[in-house]
């Protein structure tokens, strides 16, 4: 078989976790990052990986791109991919928020042939909660439960002060839309369900933050004609970013894995 490659958007956190993971059979062959981070992940990457600060720098053609950039990282770098007819694996879901980048980013699919693929990120159910879509959905409600330090940086500490939380707190009530913009390292997740159910505007998010808790939880409620489901997932986070669940990586690994295996499971 012969070897195929790969090109991710970002090397943070989660983009290692994918690389130290990565199936046997395809390797990475191209990193896209910041101008400013070209030199520092040169040296830490070492010569049989091309680092670019561009993806139409990539004279090659990977068989499978993944962005682990972040959400501006998705709207700078997706239209070019899917443009150019590749297949490009999500998880700043939370940019499709923007009505106007989600239809660039359609239009530039469909025109270049390219295809998009919305992973389930750090929950689970979103195969479920899609087919109970076509029965038709009644409600969908999203909660999310980190410890404080994981809140640290985003837009919770305009609403709440972490360093003070002595019992879990909700700061936050909203629609998935808005809690997408408003914690875009944070809440991809309410886009994912969003995207996978009833919309930005019709899904309800409720985020807290616990001093006692040590995991990121989700929970999922949803009800509709095929019935109801719940769904609590505990997620441990990522050694060198709290605010991202090691699930979420692992999902980007598995989008890996689906290239490689003539079956999808
Ligand atoms: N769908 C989901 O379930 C989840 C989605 N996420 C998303 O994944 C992103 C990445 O997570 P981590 O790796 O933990 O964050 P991180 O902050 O460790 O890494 C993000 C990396 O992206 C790079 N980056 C930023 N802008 C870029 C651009 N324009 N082009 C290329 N690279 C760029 C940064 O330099 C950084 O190295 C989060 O910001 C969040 O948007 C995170 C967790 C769960
Ligand atoms: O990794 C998580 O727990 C969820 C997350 O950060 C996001 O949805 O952006």
């Amino acid at each position: 078989m012969t070897t195929k490659r790969l090109m991710i958007i970002g090397y943070g956190a989660m983009a290692q976790e994918v690389h130290r993971l990565l199936p046997a059979g395809l390797e990475l062959a191209w990193v896209v990052v910041p101008e400013s981070q070209l030199v520092s992940t040169r040296e830490q990457l070492g010569a049989g990986v091309e680092v670019l600060s561009s993806t139409t720098q990539c004279e090659g053609r990977p068989d499978l791109v993944v962005e682990c950039a972040g959400q501006p990282g998705l709207a700078e770098h997706g239209e070019a991919v899917l443009g150019r007819g590749l297949t490009l694996a999500i998880v700043a879901t939370g940019a499709l928020a923007d009505e106007a980048l989600y239809g660039r980013l359609r239009q530039a699919a469909e025109a270049g042939g390219g295809r998009m693929l919305v992973l389930s990120g750090a929950v689970a159910g979103m195969d479920g909660l899609a087919a109970a879509r076509e029965g038709g959905l009644e409600s969908v409600t999203y909660e999310a439960c980190k410890a404080p330090g994981s809140w640290k940086g985003s837009h919770a500490e305009q609403l709440v002060d972490l360093d003070a939380l002595t019992e879990a707190t909700v700061f936050y009530e909203g629609t998935a839309g808005e809690a997408a913009r408003l914690f875009p390292a944070n809440a991809n997740v309410a886009a994912t369900i969003a995207l996978a159910g009833i919309g930005m505007q019709a899904t309800t998010v409720r985020l807290t933050a616990d001093p006692a808790a040590t995991r990121n939880t989700h929970r999922i409620h949803v009800q509709g004609r095929f019935g109801e489901f719940r769904i609590e997932l505990n997620g441990r986070p990522l050694e060198h970013n709290p605010k991202t669940s090691m699930l979420a990586a692992l999902s980007v690994v598995r989008a890996c894995r689906q290239v490689l295996d003539p079956v999808t499971v």
